[in-house]
Protein backbone atom coordinates (compact mmCIF):
# COMPACT_ATOMS: atom_id res chain seq x y z
CA UNK A 1 0.00 0.00 0.00
CA UNK A 2 0.74 3.50 -0.76
CA UNK A 3 -1.12 5.30 1.42
CA UNK A 4 -0.61 6.28 5.38
CA UNK A 5 -4.30 7.63 5.75
CA UNK A 6 -6.62 5.32 7.34
CA UNK A 7 -10.00 5.21 5.46
CA UNK A 8 -13.23 5.50 7.67
CA UNK A 9 -16.58 4.18 6.60
CA UNK A 10 -19.35 3.78 8.63
CA UNK A 11 -22.17 1.20 9.26
CA UNK A 12 -25.66 3.02 10.91
CA UNK A 13 -27.31 -0.15 12.53
CA UNK A 14 -25.36 -1.43 15.80
CA UNK A 15 -27.11 -4.46 15.01
CA UNK A 16 -24.74 -5.04 11.33
CA UNK A 17 -22.32 -8.59 11.48
CA UNK A 18 -19.74 -9.17 9.07
CA UNK A 19 -16.87 -11.26 9.42
CA UNK A 20 -14.19 -9.58 7.53
CA UNK A 21 -15.04 -5.85 9.74
CA UNK A 22 -11.75 -6.54 11.91
CA UNK A 23 -9.90 -7.19 8.57
CA UNK A 24 -10.17 -3.96 7.12
CA UNK A 25 -7.11 -2.74 9.03
CA UNK A 26 -5.04 -4.45 5.92
CA UNK A 27 -6.52 -2.83 3.53
CA UNK A 28 -5.65 0.54 5.21
CA UNK A 29 -9.44 0.74 6.56
CA UNK A 30 -11.43 1.23 9.17
CA UNK A 31 -15.66 0.69 9.60
CA UNK A 32 -17.15 1.22 12.96
CA UNK A 33 -20.85 2.26 13.55
CA UNK A 34 -21.45 5.40 12.87
CA UNK A 35 -24.37 7.28 10.92
CA UNK A 36 -21.91 10.44 10.24
CA UNK A 37 -19.06 8.72 7.61
CA UNK A 38 -19.36 9.62 3.61
CA UNK A 39 -19.39 6.47 3.11
CA UNK A 40 -22.30 4.35 4.60
CA UNK A 41 -23.70 0.98 5.08
CA UNK A 42 -26.85 0.76 6.51
CA UNK A 43 -30.52 -1.47 6.37
CA UNK A 44 -33.54 0.22 5.24
CA UNK A 45 -36.81 -1.60 4.22
CA UNK A 46 -35.89 -2.23 0.69
CA UNK A 47 -32.69 -4.12 2.66
CA UNK A 48 -29.08 -3.34 2.53
CA UNK A 49 -27.59 -0.16 1.07
CA UNK A 50 -24.00 1.30 0.41
CA UNK A 51 -23.67 4.95 0.50
CA UNK A 52 -20.28 5.92 -1.20
CA UNK A 53 -21.27 9.63 -1.78
CA UNK A 54 -20.83 9.22 -5.25
CA UNK A 55 -23.06 6.30 -5.88
CA UNK A 56 -25.62 4.03 -3.89
CA UNK A 57 -25.21 0.65 -4.31
CA UNK A 58 -28.85 -1.42 -3.04
CA UNK A 59 -28.15 -5.08 -2.24
CA UNK A 60 -31.75 -6.66 -4.35
CA UNK A 61 -33.26 -10.07 -4.42
CA UNK A 62 -34.12 -9.55 -7.90
CA UNK A 63 -32.66 -6.31 -10.05
CA UNK A 64 -34.10 -4.01 -12.46
CA UNK A 65 -32.89 -1.21 -14.98
CA UNK A 66 -32.40 2.33 -12.43
CA UNK A 67 -31.19 5.52 -13.11
CA UNK A 68 -28.98 6.19 -10.93
CA UNK A 69 -28.40 2.94 -8.63
CA UNK A 70 -26.07 -0.11 -8.64
CA UNK A 71 -27.99 -3.04 -7.75
CA UNK A 72 -26.18 -6.25 -7.02
CA UNK A 73 -27.99 -9.63 -6.78
CA UNK A 74 -25.65 -12.19 -5.14
CA UNK A 75 -26.52 -15.80 -5.18
CA UNK A 76 -24.48 -18.56 -4.19
CA UNK A 77 -21.11 -17.63 -5.61
CA UNK A 78 -22.26 -15.60 -8.81
CA UNK A 79 -22.94 -11.52 -8.27
CA UNK A 80 -24.54 -9.63 -11.06
CA UNK A 81 -24.38 -5.61 -10.78
CA UNK A 82 -26.97 -4.03 -12.58
CA UNK A 83 -25.14 -0.44 -13.65
CA UNK A 84 -26.84 2.64 -13.96
CA UNK A 85 -28.21 4.17 -17.06
CA UNK A 86 -26.60 7.23 -15.87
CA UNK A 87 -23.16 5.82 -14.98
CA UNK A 88 -22.50 4.45 -18.43
CA UNK A 89 -19.40 6.50 -19.57
CA UNK A 90 -20.16 5.54 -23.10
CA UNK A 91 -23.96 5.98 -23.54
CA UNK A 92 -26.33 3.59 -24.60
CA UNK A 93 -24.09 0.75 -26.11
CA UNK A 94 -22.26 -0.08 -23.28
CA UNK A 95 -23.18 -3.54 -21.54
CA UNK A 96 -25.26 -2.89 -18.28
CA UNK A 97 -25.23 -5.84 -16.27
CA UNK A 98 -21.94 -6.61 -14.86
CA UNK A 99 -21.17 -10.41 -13.86
CA UNK A 100 -19.02 -11.94 -10.99
CA UNK A 101 -17.71 -15.74 -10.39
CA UNK A 102 -16.14 -16.17 -7.03
CA UNK A 103 -15.76 -19.91 -8.06
CA UNK A 104 -13.38 -20.48 -4.72
CA UNK A 105 -16.36 -19.76 -2.41
CA UNK A 106 -19.23 -20.86 -1.66
CA UNK A 107 -21.51 -18.55 -0.75
CA UNK A 108 -20.96 -14.56 -1.32
CA UNK A 109 -22.32 -13.27 2.30
CA UNK A 110 -23.24 -9.38 1.38
CA UNK A 111 -22.75 -8.01 4.69
CA UNK A 112 -18.99 -8.73 3.92
CA UNK A 113 -19.46 -7.79 0.17
CA UNK A 114 -20.74 -4.14 1.51
CA UNK A 115 -18.03 -3.91 3.77
CA UNK A 116 -15.11 -4.92 1.35
CA UNK A 117 -16.75 -2.82 -1.66
CA UNK A 118 -17.13 0.17 1.07
CA UNK A 119 -12.97 -0.32 1.04
CA UNK A 120 -12.16 -0.43 -2.01
CA UNK A 121 -14.11 2.52 -3.50
CA UNK A 122 -12.81 4.55 -0.67
CA UNK A 123 -9.53 3.71 -1.74
CA UNK A 124 -10.31 5.33 -4.71
CA UNK A 125 -11.13 2.13 -7.42
CA UNK A 126 -13.52 2.58 -9.83
CA UNK A 127 -17.27 0.65 -8.96
CA UNK A 128 -16.44 -2.81 -11.14
CA UNK A 129 -12.98 -2.95 -9.86
CA UNK A 130 -14.19 -2.68 -6.52
CA UNK A 131 -16.64 -5.46 -6.59
CA UNK A 132 -13.49 -7.55 -8.13
CA UNK A 133 -11.03 -6.91 -5.76
CA UNK A 134 -13.94 -6.97 -3.11
CA UNK A 135 -14.88 -11.07 -4.02
CA UNK A 136 -10.78 -11.47 -4.57
CA UNK A 137 -10.12 -10.06 -1.17
CA UNK A 138 -13.48 -12.41 0.58
CA UNK A 139 -12.33 -15.44 -1.33
CA UNK A 140 -8.77 -14.92 0.02
CA UNK A 141 -10.21 -14.75 3.70
CA UNK A 142 -12.44 -17.95 3.34
CA UNK A 143 -9.68 -19.83 2.00
CA UNK A 144 -7.19 -18.64 5.08
CA UNK A 145 -4.58 -16.94 2.86
CA UNK A 146 -4.47 -13.78 4.79
CA UNK A 147 -6.52 -10.44 4.43
CA UNK A 148 -3.52 -8.57 2.82
CA UNK A 149 -3.86 -7.01 -0.40
CA UNK A 150 -5.31 -9.14 -3.21
CA UNK A 151 -2.37 -10.02 -5.68
CA UNK A 152 -2.84 -13.55 -6.01
CA UNK A 153 -5.22 -14.36 -9.49
CA UNK A 154 -6.29 -17.78 -7.57
CA UNK A 155 -8.67 -15.87 -5.43
CA UNK A 156 -10.09 -13.50 -8.26
CA UNK A 157 -13.31 -13.96 -9.93
CA UNK A 158 -14.21 -14.46 -13.54
CA UNK A 159 -15.87 -11.02 -14.86
CA UNK A 160 -18.24 -10.66 -17.91
CA UNK A 161 -20.76 -8.54 -19.26
CA UNK A 162 -23.62 -10.42 -19.92
CA UNK A 163 -23.88 -11.15 -23.94
CA UNK A 164 -20.11 -11.21 -24.05
CA UNK A 165 -18.21 -13.73 -26.19
CA UNK A 166 -17.86 -16.87 -25.38
CA UNK A 167 -14.67 -18.82 -26.51
CA UNK A 168 -14.89 -22.15 -26.84
CA UNK A 169 -13.09 -24.44 -24.34
CA UNK A 170 -10.15 -25.35 -25.84
CA UNK A 171 -9.98 -21.81 -28.31
CA UNK A 172 -7.04 -19.98 -27.35
CA UNK A 173 -4.83 -16.79 -29.52
CA UNK A 174 -1.89 -17.70 -30.67
CA UNK A 175 1.32 -16.31 -28.80
CA UNK A 176 3.21 -13.87 -29.69
CA UNK A 177 7.26 -14.12 -29.03
CA UNK A 178 8.14 -12.66 -25.90
CA UNK A 179 11.93 -11.87 -26.84
CA UNK A 180 10.54 -9.81 -29.49
CA UNK A 181 7.90 -7.98 -26.92
CA UNK A 182 9.92 -4.84 -25.72
CA UNK A 183 9.22 -1.47 -27.21
CA UNK A 184 6.24 -1.19 -28.72
CA UNK A 185 5.60 2.31 -31.01
CA UNK A 186 1.71 1.98 -32.01
CA UNK A 187 1.99 4.55 -35.31
CA UNK A 188 -0.56 5.76 -37.65
CA UNK A 189 0.93 5.92 -40.67
CA UNK A 190 3.09 3.34 -42.87
CA UNK A 191 6.05 5.76 -43.05
CA UNK A 192 6.43 6.08 -39.17
CA UNK A 193 6.21 2.66 -39.52
CA UNK A 194 8.86 1.58 -41.48
CA UNK A 195 10.83 3.81 -40.27
CA UNK A 196 10.86 2.14 -36.02
CA UNK A 197 11.08 -1.23 -37.77
CA UNK A 198 14.23 0.26 -39.56
CA UNK A 199 15.68 1.39 -36.43
CA UNK A 200 15.46 -2.53 -35.23
CA UNK A 201 11.40 -2.49 -33.51
CA UNK A 202 10.35 -5.81 -33.39
CA UNK A 203 6.77 -5.33 -32.25
CA UNK A 204 4.55 -2.13 -33.79
CA UNK A 205 1.42 -1.26 -34.50
CA UNK A 206 -0.50 0.49 -37.37
CA UNK A 207 -3.22 2.86 -35.29
CA UNK A 208 -5.53 4.44 -38.07
CA UNK A 209 -8.12 6.15 -36.59
CA UNK A 210 -10.31 7.12 -39.81
CA UNK A 211 -12.31 3.90 -41.13
CA UNK A 212 -13.02 6.02 -44.14
CA UNK A 213 -9.45 6.69 -45.20
CA UNK A 214 -9.37 5.63 -49.09
CA UNK A 215 -6.34 3.94 -48.47
CA UNK A 216 -7.02 1.95 -45.41
CA UNK A 217 -7.06 -1.59 -47.29
CA UNK A 218 -3.63 -0.60 -49.31
CA UNK A 219 -1.54 0.64 -45.80
CA UNK A 220 -3.00 -1.72 -43.79
CA UNK A 221 -1.54 -4.41 -46.76
CA UNK A 222 1.83 -2.54 -46.85
CA UNK A 223 2.25 -2.30 -42.75
CA UNK A 224 2.16 -6.49 -43.04
CA UNK A 225 4.59 -6.66 -45.13
CA UNK A 226 7.22 -4.55 -43.96
CA UNK A 227 6.29 -6.45 -40.57
CA UNK A 228 6.93 -9.84 -42.90
CA UNK A 229 9.95 -7.68 -44.36
CA UNK A 230 12.02 -7.46 -40.83
CA UNK A 231 10.56 -10.33 -38.90
CA UNK A 232 8.66 -7.94 -36.75
CA UNK A 233 5.32 -8.52 -34.94
CA UNK A 234 2.93 -5.92 -36.46
CA UNK A 235 -0.60 -5.66 -35.14
CA UNK A 236 -3.20 -3.67 -36.50
CA UNK A 237 -5.79 -1.67 -34.68
CA UNK A 238 -9.28 -2.31 -34.48
CA UNK A 239 -10.04 -3.53 -38.61
CA UNK A 240 -10.25 -6.76 -37.59
CA UNK A 241 -11.61 -7.70 -40.76
CA UNK A 242 -9.03 -6.35 -43.07
CA UNK A 243 -6.30 -7.67 -40.52
CA UNK A 244 -8.15 -11.25 -41.00
CA UNK A 245 -8.60 -11.35 -44.91
CA UNK A 246 -4.85 -9.98 -45.31
CA UNK A 247 -3.25 -12.34 -43.40
CA UNK A 248 -1.93 -9.76 -40.51
CA UNK A 249 0.23 -11.02 -37.73
CA UNK A 250 -2.33 -10.20 -34.84
CA UNK A 251 -5.01 -7.20 -33.87
CA UNK A 252 -5.15 -5.32 -31.16
CA UNK A 253 -9.03 -4.35 -29.56
CA UNK A 254 -10.25 -2.52 -27.35
CA UNK A 255 -13.08 -3.25 -24.56
CA UNK A 256 -15.57 -2.19 -27.17
CA UNK A 257 -13.90 -3.70 -29.89
CA UNK A 258 -14.44 -7.07 -28.64
CA UNK A 259 -17.92 -6.54 -28.33
CA UNK A 260 -18.54 -6.30 -31.80
CA UNK A 261 -15.42 -8.12 -33.22
CA UNK A 262 -15.76 -11.90 -34.61
CA UNK A 263 -13.31 -13.00 -32.00
CA UNK A 264 -13.55 -16.75 -33.15
CA UNK A 265 -12.85 -15.95 -36.42
CA UNK A 266 -9.81 -13.80 -35.39
CA UNK A 267 -8.76 -17.17 -33.29
CA UNK A 268 -9.73 -19.32 -35.88
CA UNK A 269 -7.48 -17.18 -38.59
CA UNK A 270 -4.87 -18.00 -36.41
CA UNK A 271 -4.46 -14.20 -35.95
CA UNK A 272 -2.60 -12.68 -32.40
CA UNK A 273 -4.77 -10.66 -30.54
CA UNK A 274 -4.33 -8.31 -27.82
CA UNK A 275 -6.29 -6.38 -25.78
CA UNK A 276 -6.89 -2.88 -24.09
CA UNK A 277 -7.30 -3.14 -20.38
CA UNK A 278 -8.01 -0.58 -17.80
CA UNK A 279 -8.38 -1.51 -14.77
CA UNK A 280 -9.16 -5.24 -12.79
CA UNK A 281 -12.62 -5.81 -14.25
CA UNK A 282 -11.40 -5.68 -17.64
CA UNK A 283 -8.34 -7.64 -16.62
CA UNK A 284 -10.20 -10.65 -15.78
CA UNK A 285 -12.87 -10.13 -18.52
CA UNK A 286 -9.47 -10.25 -20.96
CA UNK A 287 -8.75 -13.81 -19.01
CA UNK A 288 -11.83 -15.14 -20.86
CA UNK A 289 -10.94 -14.17 -24.39
CA UNK A 290 -6.85 -16.13 -23.44
CA UNK A 291 -5.64 -13.00 -25.61
CA UNK A 292 -2.34 -13.43 -26.86
CA UNK A 293 -1.43 -10.11 -24.79
CA UNK A 294 -3.01 -7.75 -22.13
CA UNK A 295 -2.71 -3.73 -22.77
CA UNK A 296 -2.69 -1.71 -19.25
CA UNK A 297 -3.29 1.89 -19.46
CA UNK A 298 -3.36 4.65 -19.12
CA UNK A 299 -0.34 4.86 -16.90
CA UNK A 300 -0.05 8.90 -17.20
CA UNK A 301 -2.14 11.47 -18.97
CA UNK A 302 -2.10 10.96 -22.60
CA UNK A 303 -2.73 13.72 -25.08
CA UNK A 304 -3.20 11.17 -28.13
CA UNK A 305 -6.19 9.82 -27.08
CA UNK A 306 -9.60 10.59 -24.72
CA UNK A 307 -9.67 8.64 -22.12
CA UNK A 308 -13.17 8.18 -20.13
CA UNK A 309 -10.98 6.83 -17.45
CA UNK A 310 -8.71 8.01 -14.68
CA UNK A 311 -4.43 7.42 -15.27
CA UNK A 312 -3.34 4.17 -13.21
CA UNK A 313 -0.10 5.21 -12.24
CA UNK A 314 2.89 3.15 -11.76
CA UNK A 315 1.67 1.41 -8.27
CA UNK A 316 -1.48 0.28 -9.68
CA UNK A 317 0.58 -0.93 -13.23
CA UNK A 318 2.82 -2.69 -10.28
CA UNK A 319 -0.09 -4.77 -9.10
CA UNK A 320 -1.77 -5.46 -12.17
CA UNK A 321 1.40 -6.81 -13.74
CA UNK A 322 1.95 -8.98 -10.59
CA UNK A 323 -1.39 -10.19 -10.90
CA UNK A 324 -1.16 -11.01 -14.94
CA UNK A 325 2.45 -12.93 -14.32
CA UNK A 326 2.66 -16.07 -16.16
CA UNK A 327 -0.55 -16.25 -17.74
CA UNK A 328 -0.15 -13.76 -20.32
CA UNK A 329 2.62 -11.15 -21.70
CA UNK A 330 1.40 -7.34 -20.27
CA UNK A 331 2.68 -4.07 -22.46
CA UNK A 332 1.96 -0.45 -20.45
CA UNK A 333 0.37 2.61 -22.55
CA UNK A 334 -0.32 5.99 -21.82
CA UNK A 335 2.20 9.17 -21.85
CA UNK A 336 5.37 6.95 -21.51
CA UNK A 337 8.45 8.95 -22.14
CA UNK A 338 11.85 7.87 -22.28
CA UNK A 339 12.22 9.56 -18.74
CA UNK A 340 9.16 7.83 -17.15
CA UNK A 341 10.38 4.74 -18.98
CA UNK A 342 12.71 3.17 -16.23
CA UNK A 343 10.03 3.48 -13.30
CA UNK A 344 7.65 1.82 -15.72
CA UNK A 345 10.31 -1.13 -16.64
CA UNK A 346 10.55 -1.18 -13.24
CA UNK A 347 7.16 -2.86 -12.67
CA UNK A 348 7.89 -5.86 -14.42
CA UNK A 349 5.73 -5.25 -17.44
CA UNK A 350 6.86 -7.01 -21.00
CA UNK A 351 6.90 -4.01 -23.12
CA UNK A 352 5.80 -0.80 -23.30
CA UNK A 353 3.77 1.04 -26.30
CA UNK A 354 4.02 4.77 -26.61
CA UNK A 355 2.99 7.11 -29.48
CA UNK A 356 4.58 10.79 -29.12
CA UNK A 357 7.72 9.66 -27.09
CA UNK A 358 8.99 9.19 -31.29
CA UNK A 359 6.27 10.48 -33.19
CA UNK A 360 7.18 14.31 -31.36
CA UNK A 361 10.86 13.17 -30.63
CA UNK A 362 13.20 16.16 -32.34
CA UNK A 363 14.98 13.44 -33.97
CA UNK A 364 12.63 10.27 -34.23
CA UNK A 365 14.96 7.97 -35.49
CA UNK A 366 17.42 9.00 -32.24
CA UNK A 367 14.38 8.49 -30.00
CA UNK A 368 13.72 5.16 -31.13
CA UNK A 369 17.14 3.58 -30.96
CA UNK A 370 17.24 5.39 -27.20
CA UNK A 371 14.23 3.75 -25.88
CA UNK A 372 15.05 0.91 -27.39
CA UNK A 373 18.14 0.72 -25.69
CA UNK A 374 16.76 1.74 -22.32
CA UNK A 375 14.37 -1.41 -22.70
CA UNK A 376 17.35 -3.88 -22.95
CA UNK A 377 19.06 -2.24 -20.58
CA UNK A 378 19.35 -4.45 -17.27
CA UNK A 379 17.87 -1.98 -14.41
CA UNK A 380 16.91 -3.25 -11.34
CA UNK A 381 13.39 -5.14 -11.88
CA UNK A 382 11.07 -4.49 -8.89
CA UNK A 383 12.91 -1.87 -8.19
CA UNK A 384 11.24 0.26 -4.97
CA UNK A 385 8.25 2.20 -7.05
CA UNK A 386 7.73 5.76 -6.08
CA UNK A 387 5.76 8.18 -8.12
C1 LIG B 1 -0.92 -1.53 -27.16
C2 LIG B 1 -2.22 -0.80 -27.18
N1 LIG B 1 -2.89 -0.60 -26.02
C3 LIG B 1 -4.05 0.07 -26.03
C4 LIG B 1 -4.60 0.53 -27.21
C5 LIG B 1 -5.94 1.21 -27.24
O1 LIG B 1 -6.92 0.43 -27.91
P1 LIG B 1 -8.46 0.88 -27.85
O2 LIG B 1 -8.84 0.93 -26.43
O3 LIG B 1 -9.26 0.03 -28.72
O4 LIG B 1 -8.44 2.35 -28.44
P2 LIG B 1 -8.01 2.77 -29.92
O5 LIG B 1 -6.54 2.62 -30.04
O6 LIG B 1 -8.73 1.89 -30.90
O7 LIG B 1 -8.44 4.19 -30.03
C6 LIG B 1 -3.87 0.30 -28.39
N2 LIG B 1 -4.33 0.72 -29.59
N3 LIG B 1 -2.71 -0.37 -28.35
C1 LIG C 1 -3.79 4.43 -27.98
C2 LIG C 1 -3.75 4.64 -26.53
N1 LIG C 1 -4.47 3.86 -25.70
C3 LIG C 1 -4.32 4.17 -24.43
S1 LIG C 1 -3.29 5.48 -24.21
C4 LIG C 1 -3.02 5.58 -25.88
C5 LIG C 1 -2.16 6.60 -26.50
C6 LIG C 1 -0.75 6.55 -26.05
O1 LIG C 1 -0.05 7.59 -26.66
P1 LIG C 1 1.12 8.35 -25.93
O2 LIG C 1 2.26 7.39 -25.81
O3 LIG C 1 1.43 9.50 -26.86
O4 LIG C 1 0.60 8.83 -24.61
MG1 LIG D 1 -9.85 0.12 -30.69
Amino acid sequence: MNTTEMKTIGFADVEFKSSVLDNTRHLGCRVFHATTEDTIIQMCQAGLTLNTGDNVWQFVRESQPSESIYQVCCQDNRVAVHIPKGECPKGENVQSVALFHADKLTKVNQNDLAVALACFIELGFDPLDAMTLGLAWMTQQARAAGAGWPEDRTWFPTTHFSGDHVMGEEAEFSPIRKDLFTLYPVVDTVEWLALVLEQGVTTAQLRIKDPNDPELKSKIQQAIALGQQYGAQVFINDYWELAIEMGAFGVHLGQEDIEVADLTAIQAAGLRLGISTHGYFEIMRAFNLKPSYIALGHIFPTVTKDMPSQPQGVIRLGQYVALIKGAYPTVAIGGISGERLPKVKATGVDAIALVTAITRASSPKAATQSLLQAMTEKGAPHAALCE
